[in-house]
């Protein structure tokens, strides 16, 4: 008989679908039943994460004669793609070797959905950034939890804090509609990537979640 390995989950979403909220619920859900678990997301904690981070806030900017302007799309992309990879191997491959199941709050699918954008206008090019991120492993299974703008904003607006670049309604607006253009490329080429209605309540999302997971867990 194979024994499956413990899987590498991925949770994706727009900004304020909850993936923060659930990659918790389904970690909590897990050790209640005995698993392993380890909890991470992108951008990572890691020094590249870090900077990233920065720079999405605005911490972190291109100097110019104005006191500074967004670092430029092409960089961003390569720096979330070697965050990937950092993550990747300094937490992802380390929990599954350890038996834990790894669950990643975003991954690949948001840098073709956030960077694939060539303008911040209406030009995809998903090209370059498959590329960049064709080293990356190829998640178990991938819960993409499918949310309106509008449920979105009204959640991000409800959760406070500074709002990162890519938080606007015309933003998310042209975002869900690539989510929707990658999963579908995605799942078409046989990756296993599983939809859920990101409007559920709470704990309706956490248990369908639930359903998902147990299916790949080793018996
Ligand atoms: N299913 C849900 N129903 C209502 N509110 C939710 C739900 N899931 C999350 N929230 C709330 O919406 C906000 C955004 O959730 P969060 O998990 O941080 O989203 P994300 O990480 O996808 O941006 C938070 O204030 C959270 O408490
Ligand atoms: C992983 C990843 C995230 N992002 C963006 C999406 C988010 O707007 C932002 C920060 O993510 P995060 O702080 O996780 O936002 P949220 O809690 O709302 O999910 O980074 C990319 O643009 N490309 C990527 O590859």
């Amino acid at each position: 008989m194979v024994t499956k390995a413990v899987p590498f989950v991925v949770i994706e979403g727009l900004d304020g679908a909850g993936t923060t909220t659930q990659s918790e619920a389904l970690a909590e859900r897990l050790r209640r039943e005995g698993w392993g678990v380890s909890t991470s997301c992108e951008p990572s904690e890691g020094p590249i994460g870090t900077l990233i981070r920065q720079m999405l806030t605005g911490r972190v900017v291109v100097p110019d004669e104005g006191g500074g302007r967004p670092v430029g799309r092409e960089t961003l992309a390569l720096l979330f793609a070697a965050d990937r990879l950092d993550h990747i191997e300094a937490q992802v491959e380390p929990a599954l070797a350890a038996g834990c199941v790894a669950i990643s709050d975003r991954y690949y699918h948001s840098s073709l959905v956030y960077q694939g954008d060539i303008d911040g206008e209406e030009r995809v090019d998903y090209g370059w950034v498959r590329e960049l991120n064709a080293r990356a492993r190829v998640p178990d299974v991938t819960i993409f939890l499918e949310a309106s703008v509008e449920v979105c904003m009204a959640r991000l607006s409800g959760r406070g804090g500074q709002r990162e670049l890519y938080e606007t309604y015309e933003k998310l607006g042209r975002l869900e509609r690539r989510y929707d253009e990658v999963m579908t490329m995605l799942a078409g080429e046989g990756q296993p990537i599983v939809r859920l209605d990101a409007s559920l309540e709470r704990e309706a999302l956490a248990e369908a979640i639930w359903d998902v997971v147990k299916r790949v867990l080793p018996a």
